[in-house]
Formats: C-alpha cells, structure tokens, sequence
C-alpha cells in the first residue's frame, strides 16, 4: 500500500479546511442531497463529501458508511486530492497503491473508487465527492459528468462557506480594530496633553477632554453649557466663525488659528487652534474637531520679543540716525578739513610764493645751524644762489668771522637751556656778502616748532641805503649845510665830551666864539650868494687855522666857534687866536673885487677838573667875544 504524499501546500490548504467551520459540524441538507445523487444516480452503495484533515478524512456528508471519520494514511481521497483531474480506480485489488489498503481487504471493501476533489477559489483541496462501490466497475463517461456536476456543485457551497467565513473573519477584525481604535482614540481623547474638543454643527460641545477643561480652568459640566463663541475673546470670534463657516460650507478641509480664549477666572490665553470635521457616511457634518494648544507661554514670550524687536529696532532706527548725523557731521568736518587744506595748501603756496619774492631776504635754519630756505632776495643780498647756500652752515655764509662764534654760542645755548635772546626782536646786524663785504641788516628772527624740531626762520632786510642815509640824515643834522663845519648841535654835543677829555687828560682847553664883523654889509652890497662864499672861505681859513683835532663850528649866521684841545699851556690859544683874526683879513674876492674882512674873537679857557659847565664856558667866550665887538671890533678878548 502506497499512502498519499502531502500536497505542496498543504499548510495553506489545512489552515483554510479550519477556518472554514466545516469539520465535525452536523450534517446539512445541502451536501446531503447531494451524496444520495450520487448514490441514485452512479448506483453506487457509498458516497461521500470526504474532507482531507491532517490525519484523518471526515465526512461532512456520508451514504453508506456509519463512520465519521477515517485514517488519512488509507484514505483514497487523500489520493485523490492531489490530482487535478478525477481519480477513478476500477479495481483497488488491481491498483498497487490500494491493493493491500485496509479499506480495501476489509469493510468496506472498496473495489472500485470516483473522486474528484473540491476545491476552494484559490484552489486548495479541501477533500472529495466521492462515489464508492465493493463490486470492480468502470465509469461511464454520462456517469462522469453527474459527478463532475455534482463535485462541482460542492465546491461551490464550499466557496460560498468560504466567502461567508472570509467576510467574518473581515468582520470581526474591522470590529476588533474598530474597537482597538475607538480605545485608542478614547485614550488619546482624555489623556492627550493637548485640548481637543468635539463641537457640534452649531457650535456646542459635544465632548471636551481634560486637558482643554484644565486650560480653560473650567470643569466638563460647566464647560457644556457654553458654546466656543462664550469663551473667544471677541477681538478673535470674527476671524474663527469666517473660517468655521468656510469649513461647513466645504471651501476649505482644515484651518488653524492663533487666538485668545477667556478663562473661567477671567484671564486671556492664547492658543493654536486647529479645526478639522467629522463627516458621517451620509456625507453629512457631524461634528467639528477643534485641538486647542496652549501657546500663551511663546505668545507673550514672542509679544516681549516683539517688544525688544520693536525697542531695538527704534534703537537702531536711533542709532542709524544719530551715525547718519555723525556721518554727516564728519562729512561736513571733512569736506570743511579738505577745503581747509585746500586753503592751508594755496595758503603755503601763496605764502612761498611771498616768501619767494618777498622784498627781504629770507632765510631759515635747522637747529643744527644748517639752511634749509633761501629765498630770490636772499640770493640778491648775499650774493649765494638758494642751490649753494642750503645745506651749508649759516656761519659759513652770511655771518662775518667777527660774530660766528656768537651766533655759535648762542645757537648752543638755545639747545641747553632753551634761552633765546635774539627772537622775536628787530635786530640790525651785520652780514656778510658772497663777495666779503659787509651788508648790514634788519633782522628778525622767529622759532617755528614742526614734529618736535625746531626751525629758525628770518627774514634779513638789507638796511644799506638805509644806513647811509641815516648817516647823511646824521651828518645833516650836525653839519652846517653851506660850510661842512659841525653845526651849533654838533657843537654842543662834542662840547661836554671835550671837557671830559680834558679833565682825564689834564690838558688846558680853550674855546674861541667868533663873529665876523661887517657881515651884513657883504650881503648887502653883494648878495647873499656872495656873503655864503665869504662863509665858506671863513670855515677853510678857520681850519687851516686849526689842527685836526681841534674843532670848528659854525654856531650860527657869521657866528663860528673853535675848540683847541690837548694844549700843554694855555697861552697856545692866544697864539692860535692870534693866527685867525691875522688869516681872516686876507682879502677875498668878491664879486670880483678884493674884500677886506674881520672878526671880533672872544676866548675862554678850560683848566682840567675845573668843573665849568659847558654853558658857561659858551657864555664866558661869548661874552669876551661881544667884549671884542664893543671894545671896536676886530680884536681879541680873553675871558677872565
Ligand atoms: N649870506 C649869508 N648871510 C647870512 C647868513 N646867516 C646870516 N647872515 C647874515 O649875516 C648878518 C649878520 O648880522 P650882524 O652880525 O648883525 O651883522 P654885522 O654886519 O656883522 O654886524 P656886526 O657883527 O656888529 O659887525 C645878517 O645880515 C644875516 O642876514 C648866511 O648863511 N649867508
């Protein structure tokens, strides 16, 4: 005997025999009507709905057999399930497979054997309809087609077993998942950390959770007598019910919002509100979704941000106005310091320019001495191009041998100690040309401090003309114009140094006052420019008369005055006097004729540290002099 092997899915096949509900169940008319077709109409004494478990063979439906159930290993139909056509077995004692089969050699003696399996939609085998007879017998091919029919039959009651089972276990996973969700959202509704609330089309609660009745501070039961619009702050409510009535009307599937809700105690908080809604088969609204989250923490946390925001932002806006002003201001600065240098620089400009062709010499000099400017004039003056004079030393320039090592000293003492006689005054000094000779010079210096080092800066004006007309201006004042001869100023400005010379030399000095006689009659009778030859000739007479260093004057119109120093006795005087009147009767020629001439002459001596005032002595000759007049002119008269 041959026991059937398993079919290759044979796990599946089991599994879907068990879900079926088949097994050990009661009889049902539905196969049973079927079995005794069989029996009538293939004449068989056994027919049965066998189903192939995994050890046994059960019969949902027998004819002829008092047993339920059967071994598998013996069974024909576990043989018969694995073809795909039916199994028809003439004889079983001629088959090898079933020849020593139990079934076979015992009741019930099976000879001959029809099967054909009863498959499901996806085509497990589930077992057979078979007919069954103890007589060998073969199966007519009409015979063959009832029982296909009558198989076929079966598989389809087991079909619609199997979609009515399907549609259970369907239905009770939907109910298991169904209630897993429900309990799960029950879960999720109470315990969520968020609020949610269920709301009724017309804006009721139809449930609230515990989170949204903490946030709002209110319990279940009290929160069910209001409605979502008691609670919104009314400065938000618009915006809520415009988006609610969106939402019913289908415009939009969703919306959030961030809005104010009153507390139970009063207090406003803001939450984010997000609102979806429930549509029930029928398509109809059934309810609306609201998750309320409690934001009031980042709100007001945002709002002081805002604040700052808003605060730094004035600042800054403050800022940016006090740094555009200082922008401007430094703009302003900077356009004023370019301008300002633009000046400063056609200012140096203009001043080099000055200085350049200024009518004095300029000239500067580092401390060390060294030249560092030498202007056009400072070249005219001095002779030395500004090419060869800068960079040499100022001593070995301009200044004469006789004052460098002054100017050197002074230099030294200005770095030591900082002392500086020479500046800011006017100095008239002596400088030196290129060619050696002596320039005389204004001058004034100035110390300009730049980076720390000092410069000396001057500018030399060559006094020269100056000077000479000084001299002649000098030499006018003192002179008497007609004759050279000193003047009456001259005169009484010698006069007192005299008297001083001869106290310290102890010599006798004698002063002679002289006045032509007959003067005014020359002038009459010739003219005036006769009367200032026959002067002029009286002044070379008197100073031929004279030795040079005695001196002559004239002291006023035909007044003349002769001072004799150095006279080892006083009786010198006399002979000199004597000498004048006898020199100033020689005849002159006027207007063209010899003219005779003379002078009435007063004299006064002077003894050494006799302390006569020069006054006296003046008034002493004079009086002698006007002695000589009265006494006929023409002769001399010594003072007493
Ligand atoms: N030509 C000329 N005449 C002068 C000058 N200064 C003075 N006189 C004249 O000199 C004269 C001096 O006068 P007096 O000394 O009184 O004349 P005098 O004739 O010499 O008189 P006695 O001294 O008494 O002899 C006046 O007529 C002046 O006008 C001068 O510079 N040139």
């Amino acid at each position: 005997m041959k026991s059937a092997t398993l079919p290759p899915d044979e796990a599946e096949r089991i599994a879907m025999l068990h879900a079926l509900g088949l097994l050990d169940t009661d009889p049902e008319p539905v196969f049973d009507r079927i079995t005794q077709l069989v029996a009538l109409t293939l004449n068989v004494p056994i027919a049965l709905i066998s189903l192939v478990d995994t050890d046994r063979q059960w019969f949902k439906s027998r004819i002829g057999v008092e047993a339920e159930e059967s071994p598998r290993d013996v069974a024909f139909c576990a043989h018969a399930i694995l073809q795909t056509k039916p199994m028809v077995v003439n004889d079983a004692l001629l088959d090898e497979r079933f020849a020593d089969n139990p079934m076979v050699l015992q009741f019930p003696n099976i000879r001959f054997y029809a099967g054909i399996p009863i498959r499901t939609t996806a085509g497990y085998a589930l077992g057979t309809l078979c007919a069954i007879d103890a007589q060998p017998r073969e199966l007519s091919k009409h015979e063959m087609e009832i029982l296909t029919c009558l198989a076929d039959l079966v598989s389809k009651e087991i079909r619609l077993r199997e979609a009515l089972a399907l549609t259970e276990s369907h239905l009770k996973l939907s109910q298991t998942v169904l209630h897993a969700s429900e309990a799960r959202f029950r879960t999720i509704f109470e315990k969520a950390a968020i609020g949610i609330a269920l709301v009724a089309p017309d804006g009721g609660w139809l449930s609230v959770n515990e989170e949204l009745c903490r946030f709002l501070g209110y319990r279940q039961d009290e929160l069910h007598l209001l409605s979502f619009r008691d609670i919104t702050y009314p400065d938000d409510l618009p915006a809520d019910l415009d988006l609610l009535k969106q939402l019913a009307e289908d415009k939009i599937d969703r919306y959030k919002i961030e809005k104010r809700y009153i507390r139970k105690d009063g207090e406003l908080r803001w939450a984010s509100l997000s609102v979806t809604k429930q549509i029930n088969l029928r398509g109809e609204l059934e309810y609306f979704v609201s998750i309320v989250k409690d934001i009031h923490d980042r709100k007001v946390a945002e709002q002081a941000l805002n604040e700052l925001q808003h605060e730094l932002e004035n600042r800054v806006a403050q800022r940016t106005f006090e740094l555009n002003k200082s922008n401007e201001m430094l703009s302003f600065a900077m356009a004023k310091q370019t301008l300002a240098a633009q000046e400063l620089k056609e200012r140096e400009l203009e001043i080099s320019m000055v200085i350049e062709n200024a009518n004095d010499a300029y000239v500067s000099i580092n401390q060390s001495g060294i030249i560092t400017a030498w202007n056009r004039q400072a070249e005219i003056t001095f002779g030395w191009s500004a090419r060869e004079a800068i960079g040499q030393r100022l001593d070995q320039v301009i200044i004469p041998p006789h004052m460098q090592q002054a100017h050197l000293n002074g230099m030294q003492r200005h770095m030591d100690t900082g002392e500086a006689v020479v500046l800011g005054k006017r100095l008239e000094l002596e400088a030196k040309h290129k060619d050696g000779h002596i320039v005389p010079v204004e001058v004034r210096i100035s110390k300009i401090e730049v980076h720390g080092k000092h410069i000396f800066s001057a500018f030399l004006t060559d006094i020269s003309e100056r000077k000479h007309l000084q001299s002649l201006l000098e030499k006018e004042a003192k002179h008497d114009v007609l004759t050279g001869l000193p003047n009456r100023r001259a005169f009484t400005e010698a006069l007192p140094l005299a008297l001083a010379r001869a106290d310290r030399t102890q010599q006798w000095m004698a002063l002679m006052f002289i006045d032509l006689d007959g003067f005014k009659q020359i002038n009459d009778e010739l003219g005036h420019d006769a009367g200032d030859m026959l002067l002029r000739e009286i002044a070379n007479r008197l100073n031929s008369a004279t030795r040079q260093t005695d001196t002559v004057a004239r002291f006023a119109g035909d007044e003349f005055v002769v001072l004799l120093e150095n006279m080892p006795e006083k009786q010198h005087a006399e002979g000199v006097a004597q000498k004048i009147l006898t020199l100033l009767r020689d005849p002159v020629m006027l207007g063209g004729e010899p003219r005779q001439i003379s002078c009435s002459l007063g004299l006064a001596y002077y003894a050494p540290n006799s302390h006569v005032q020069p006054d006296m002595l003046l008034k002493e000759a004079d009086n002698a002099m006007y002695e000589a007049k009265r006494s006929g002119k023409n002769q001399i008269r010594i003072s007493a």
